[in-house]
C-alpha cells in the first residue's frame, strides 16, 4: 500500500502533539474502523482498530496505551471529512525553515486574514432550483461552527430579479440571536435597506460596478445612478449605526466591455469610500484576473483607499484565484471573500463560475502559517452538506483531495 503523504503528517502530528485530536466523520454506522499510523508493521506503519459508541470513538495506540485521536461520526455510511484542532499541522509546507528568500517573498503577508464567506448569498443566488430556507439556515450554522467570522447571509433585492433569495426575511429571522458572527446582507437601494433593518440585519453591503454595461444589467442603472442610490443607503446606515460594505464588480474585466481600466475601479472605490463604506470588496466577477492585471488594478485602488479597508473577491473561472489572492496579501490586503465549495456565479455574468472555494483559501493560508481561526475539517463538512443537497461534487480541490486521502487511508 502506498501510504498517502498526509498520513506521515498525521503521524508526526501524533508524536509531536499526542493530545491533539483528529476527528473523522462518517466512517460507518458500526463505529469501528482501521487507522494507519506510524509505528511499524510490514509497511512501516501499524494499524489500529478504533472503537466507540454513540457519535464518538477513540483510537488507542497499542504501544503507548494512550488515546491519540478522537473520531466523530455523524451516522452516515461514508467518509465525508475530518476535523482537527490543529489543522495547520495537516499541511506540507515547511514551518521551521524561514529563509531569506521566504522572508523576501512572503514576509509582507499578514499574520491574520479575515475570511468573508459569501456562499449562502453569492454561492446560492444563481441556483435555479429553490434551496429550502431550512437548508440555507443549516448551511449558515455549519459555516459558523467552522469559525468563520463573517457569513454573508442573503440579499434584500427584488425577488423578480433573484428568486432564489426571496426568503431573505426568513433566513434572517432564523439566525437572529447568533452571537460572534457577522451577517452582512446585500441591499441595492433604500427599499432593500429598510427591509433588511426590519429583518434585523446589523450590516449591509451595496454593490456597484466598474463597468457601465454590467451595472445596467445587474441593477438596472448606470454607475453614477447607482452611486447616488448608495449615498442614500450610506446616509440611512450611518443614522442607524450600521456598517456598510461596498462591492465593486468587474474590477479587471466585464463580460460585455472586456478589459476594465484600473482608473475606473479606483474612481468607484474612492466614491464608495468617501460615502462611508467601511470596507470595499474588489470583485473579479468573471474570474479573468491574473497577477498581470490584478497588480495594476490594486495599485490604482490602494492610491485612493487604504489597503486595510480593501477585500478581494475572486471568481475562479480560469483557475487564477489563489495566485491573485496571494499577491493581494503581498500587497497588504488581509480580507478575502470566498464561497464554500466554490459555489456561485453571478446571474448577470454568463459563464462566470463560482467564487474561489473557502476550503482552498483556508488550505493555502494554513500552509502559509496565516491565522484564520477557521477549522478546515468543519468547513469540508459544511461543503459536503450543501453539495449533497445540490447534487453536485465540490468545487474545492482541497476538500476533494483531503476527503479522498482519508478515505484511502481508512480501508473500511
Ligand atoms: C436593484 C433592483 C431592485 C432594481 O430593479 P428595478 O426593476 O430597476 O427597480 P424598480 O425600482 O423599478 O422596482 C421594480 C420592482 O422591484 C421592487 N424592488 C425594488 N427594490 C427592491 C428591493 N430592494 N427588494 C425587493 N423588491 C424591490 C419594486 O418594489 C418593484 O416591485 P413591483 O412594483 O414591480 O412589484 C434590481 O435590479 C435588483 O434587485 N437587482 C439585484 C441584482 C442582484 O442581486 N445581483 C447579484 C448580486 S451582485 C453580485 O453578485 C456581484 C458581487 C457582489 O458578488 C461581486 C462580484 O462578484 O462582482
Amino acid at each position: 500500500m502506498l501510504l498517502p503523504k498526509s498520513m506521515n503528517k498525521f503521524s508526526r502530528l501524533r508524536s509531536v502533539e499526542p493530545r491533539k485530536h483528529l476527528s473523522l466523520f462518517s466512517l460507518g454506522n458500526e463505529m469501528e474502523g482501521k487507522f494507519v499510523s506510524n509505528g511499524g508493521d510490514d509497511h512501516g506503519f501499524s494499524r489500529h482498530v478504533m472503537k466507540g459508541s454513540g457519535k464518538e470513538a477513540s483510537l488507542m495506540n497499542s504501544e503507548t496505551r494512550r488515546s491519540s485521536f478522537k473520531f466523530l461520526f455523524n451516522g452516515e455510511p461514508e467518509l465525508v471529512g475530518f476535523r482537527t484542532h490543529q489543522t495547520r499541522n495537516l499541511h506540507y509546507g515547511s514551518q521551521n525553515h524561514t529563509t531569506d528568500i521566504k522572508h523576501k517573498l512572503l514576509g509582507s503577508i499578514p499574520e491574520y486574514v479575515k475570511i468573508v464567506e459569501v456562499g449562502p448569498r453569492d454561492g446560492l443566488q444563481n441556483e435555479k432550483e429553490i434551496v429550502p430556507t431550512a437548508v440555507k439556515v443549516e448551511l449558515i450554522k455549519m459555516l459558523i461552527a467552522s469559525g468563520l467570522p463573517v457569513v454573508e447571509a442573503t440579499s434584500f433585492v427584488s425577488p423578480k430579479w433573484v428568486p432564489q433569495l426571496a426568503d431573505a426575511k426568513d433566513v434572517m429571522s432564523a439566525i437572529q440571536g447568533i452571537k460572534h458572527t457577522r451577517f452582512p446582507v446585500l441591499t441595492p437601494n433604500l427599499k432593500g435597506f429598510e427591509a433588511a433593518m426590519v429583518a434585523g440585519a446589523k450590516e449591509v453591503a451595496v454593490f456597484a460596478a466598474a463597468s457601465e454595461s454590467f451595472s445596467k444589467s445587474n441593477i438596472n442603472c448606470g454607475i453614477e445612478d447607482s452611486l447616488a442610490r448608495y449615498r442614500d443607503v450610506a446616509i440611512a446606515a450611518k443614522n442607524n449605526a450600521i456598517p456598510v460594505r461596498g462591492y465593486i464588480s468587474c474590477v479587471v474585466g466585464c463580460p460585455v466591455e472586456g478589459a476594465v481600466p484600473p482608473s475606473k475601479v479606483a474612481y468607484v472605490a474612492e466614491e464608495l469610500y468617501k460615502m462611508g463604506c467601511a470596507e470595499i470588496s474588489l470583485g473579479d466577477t468573471i474570474g479573468v484576473g491574473t497577477p498581470g492585471n490584478v497588480v495594476p488594478m490594486l495599485e490604482a485602488v490602494i492610491e485612493v483607499v487604504p489597503a486595510e479597508k480593501l477585500a478581494v473577491h475572486f471568481h475562479d473561472t480560469y483557475g487564477q484565484a489563489l495566485s491573485n489572492i496571494l499577491l493581494s496579501l503581498q500587497m497588504g490586503i488581509s480580507i478575502v471573500d470566498s464561497s464554500i465549495s466554490g459555489l456561485g456565479g453571478c446571474p448577470y455574468a454568463k459563464g462566470a463560475t463560482g467564487n474561489v472555494a473557502t476550503e482552498d483559501v483556508v488550505y493555502m493560508l494554513n500552509g502559509l502559517g496565516v491565522k484564520t481561526n477557521v477549522d478546515l475539517g468543519r468547513l469540508i463538512t459544511a461543503g459536503d452538506y450543501i453539495c449533497k443537497h445540490l447534487g453536485r461534487s465540490s468545487g474545492s480541490k482541497a476538500a476533494i483531495a483531503l476527503s479522498r486521502t482519508l478515505a484511502n487511508a481508512y480501508k473500511l
